[in-house]
């Protein structure tokens, strides 16, 4: 059986909560805030960077010990404490409630487990080893970080806006497969690393047809990017 079944959780306006005020807790709190989540950290003590953080960004930080009432109408907790009955304390009040609980650390306490994240826009590339290796994971991360590039960016910027422009015209899957395919095929996020743009369009034109313009589907990707939150 495999251990851990793997997804990408959509935290956009959702409430989370991060126990404790450390390094490790404040690189938590940036993620949540990274996905446009609702934070709230508890700790009687914070560290220093916590003020480096953007004022405007829905962060409450509470200057106290953790109480069991911090997880009402949370979505998710992150345990992140040195001391480690709390952490379980935590852990066994999420368990109860049904809230999603990560404890640093502490796998058998979590029900689930951060992965070394490469982002590339809308591209991430999530690296496990179901808690075999963390030190290999993020080995991993870099390796892959070096492999892709920023082309993965504007490539998926202009996947997703011709993705957007075909089903707006037409829910047609089978059809529309292997056009993507042909794109993928023949070349498109080279000519993207090369800035070629007179055969990124040769190429759209010839798959898609006239109407598909590399400048103006870009734009178009990047209004989507803009776009606030859903929830
Ligand atoms: C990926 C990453 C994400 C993140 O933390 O955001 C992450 N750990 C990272 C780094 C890292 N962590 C540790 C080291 C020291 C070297 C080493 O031990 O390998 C390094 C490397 C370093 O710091 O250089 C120590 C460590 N970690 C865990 C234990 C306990 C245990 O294994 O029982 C111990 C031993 C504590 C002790 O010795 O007492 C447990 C977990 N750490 C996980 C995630 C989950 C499994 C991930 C997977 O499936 O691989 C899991 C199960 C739970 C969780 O925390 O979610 C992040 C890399 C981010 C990046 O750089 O991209
Ligand atoms: N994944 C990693 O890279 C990594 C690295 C180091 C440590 N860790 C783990 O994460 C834990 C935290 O690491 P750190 O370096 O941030 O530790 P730290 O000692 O800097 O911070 C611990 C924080 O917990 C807070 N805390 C203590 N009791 C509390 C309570 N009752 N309620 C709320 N907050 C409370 C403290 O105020 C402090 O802010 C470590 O104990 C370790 O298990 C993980």
């Amino acid at each position: 059986m495999e251990k851990y079944y793997p997804v990408y959780i959509d935290i956009q306006n959702r409430k989370c909560l991060v126990v404790g005020g450390g390094a490790v807790a404040l690189r938590k709190v940036s993620g949540l805030l990274d996905c446009g989540a609702i934070v709230t950290v508890v700790s009687p003590e914070f560290h220093s960077d916590f003020q480096q953080i953007d004022q405007s960004l829905p962060l409450r930080m509470i200057r106290r010990s953790y109480q069991t009432s911090d997880l009402d109408d949370k979505f998710l907790v992150i345990g992140a404490t040195n001391d480690a009955a709390l952490n379980r304390q935590v852990s066994a009040d999420a368990h109860i409630r049904n809230i999603l609980c990560n404890i640093a650390d502490v796998p058998d306490a979590c029900s689930f487990i951060l992965p070394a994240v490469v982002r590339r826009g809308d591209l991430s590339i999530a690296v496990s080893t179901s808690g075999k290796s963390p030190a290999f994971a993020k080995h991993l991360r870099k390796q892959l970080e070096k492999q892709f590039g920023e082309e993965y960016t504007t490539f998926l910027g202009l996947m997703g806006a011709i993705r957007e422009k075909l089903l707006a015209a037409e829910h047609a899957p089978e059809a529309h497969k292997p056009l993507f395919e042909k794109l993928i095929d023949n070349g498109l996020l080279d000519m993207i690393h090369n800035r070629d743009k007179q055969a990124i369009n040769r190429l759209l034109h010839e798959v898609l047809g006239d109407d598909f313009d590399y400048d103006a589907l870009l734009e178009t990707g990047c209004r989507q990017q803009e776009q606030g939150p859903r929830r």
